[in-house]
């Protein structure tokens, strides 16, 4: 095997796409900022106990493992940046207000989450602790259509679901509660015969609920008709109410999008308490973007904090993207003159890109088209920009 080969599902990002990722997480993070976001680094490796605390079977799948040789403890590589942000504001920060975090940074996973997935995503998001009310998602699911709309996504469609739904159900059948982890596989795959052999023994109440989650499907009117379908048990009225809600905040938000509802939308890794939504863009099937409700992530790590945040991956958002195009540059020679070190200097701070060519060598760079190039002045001492082409 050639030794330059990569691992499955693990790639370099070459300049063009680079550059494109890169100004994404630039202005992103610039938004968060103007919304009170402040930036956190949470280490690329934990003990493997502290990274999954809160979070579900799904994480320690998703997580790479292995021995630290300084104290002969698991680590894990960070499979999802958000349990280790709410670690910062149960732990280190020690807040009781509101506190409104962002980060950025690569995370690892086991198994790509599609054919073609990356298991090196760019996560990228916010997470908001301290408020229990729908306001603080309505803020987080209005920053999650804000970040698709700089990177120039308009027609956004946003699917709502609620874990409260399926707690209900499960809290009312031992038997649904003991087949949890199939359920919600089948729920996810929305898998109606998997699940018509899994209820089988349930109570005709459950079941009858059960079976027809695959069909809550689309506009608002669908919550409606899950009132009609579902038992009437007070999470699910409580859960459906707030879907509704966030429903109508969600369509008067900033870079407003397509609402929908979803309620057999169970994707995630099992930490979320509430209300989760989802961001689809035209010509992808997988959402670009999640984001929910956790209250209990805090709590499992010794201090109760209603959690609301979204993420979504940099480099998947980027390669739907066209290819920038290329920075229009300055060609200039190399030389030791202080009047050409001066012009040079002075261009470039006034935020001219200018490359200088190494001697024999006269090539352009993939990101960058040399239009001008600096030429000392005929019968001169000056050094003036002459256009190129
Ligand atoms: N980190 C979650 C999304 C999320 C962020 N905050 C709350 N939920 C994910 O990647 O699916």
């Amino acid at each position: 095997m050639p030794n330059w080969l990569l691992p499955e599902n693990i790639a370099d990002v070459l300049p063009s796409e680079a550059r494109k990722i890169e100004e994404l997480r630039r202005l992103m993070l610039d938004n968060f900022r103007l919304y009170g976001y402040e930036l956190v680094m949470p280490p690329l490796l934990e003990y493997l106990e502290s990274l999954l605390t809160g979070a579900g079977e799904d994480t320690d799948l998703r997580t790479f493992k292995l021995v630290d040789q300084l104290s002969g403890r698991m680590l894990g590589l960070r499979p999802d940046m958000t349990t280790q942000v709410a670690r910062i504001d149960a732990h280190l920060l020690n807040r009781t207000s509101v506190t409104r975090l962002c980060y950025a940074g690569s995370v690892l996973h086991t198994r790509p989450s599609g054919l073609h997935a990356t298991r090196e995503p760019l996560q990228i998001g916010c997470e908001m602790y301290g408020h229990a009310g729908l306001e603080a998602d309505a803020e987080i699911q209005e920053l999650a259509l804000a970040s698709l709309a700089l990177a120039g996504f308009t027609a956004v469609r946003l699917d709502l679901t609620h874990v409260g739904v399926l707690r209900a159900l499960l809290d009312n059948c031992p038997a649904a509660k003991r087949d949890q982890a199939k359920l919600y596989a089948a729920l996810r795959a929305k898998d109606v015969p998997d699940l018509q052999a899994l209820t089988q023994d349930y109570a005709p109440l459950v079941r009858d609920a059960l079976l027809a989650l695959p069909s809550l499907y689309g506009d608002i009117d669908v919550l409606n008709k899950a009132r009609e379908v579902l038992p009437d048990l007070p999470g699910i009225a409580k859960a459906l109410a707030e879907l509704a809600e966030l429903a109508a905040l969600a369509a008067s938000a900033i870079g407003r999008a397509q609402v929908a509802i979803d309620l057999a939308d169970l994707r995630g890794y099992q930490y979320e308490s509430g209300a989760m939504f989802a961001l689809y863009v035209p010509g992808l099937p997988n959402a670009v973007a999640r984001g929910g409700r956790y209250d209990h992530v805090g709590e499992a790590f010794g201090r109760a904090r209603p959690a609301t945040g979204f993420s979504l991956d940099l480099r998947e958002l980027a390669r739907l993207l066209p290819t920038a195009e290329r920075k229009h540059s300055i060609r200039a020679p190399w030389g030791n003159a202080p009047e050409l070190k001066e012009k040079i200097a002075e261009l470039r701070k006034s935020g001219e890109v200018v490359i200088q060519s190494m001697p024999g060598h006269s090539h352009e760079l993939d990101e960058f088209e040399c239009d001008r190039a600096l030429v000392l002045e005929e019968h001169g001492s000056n050094w003036i920009l002459k256009n190129l082409g």
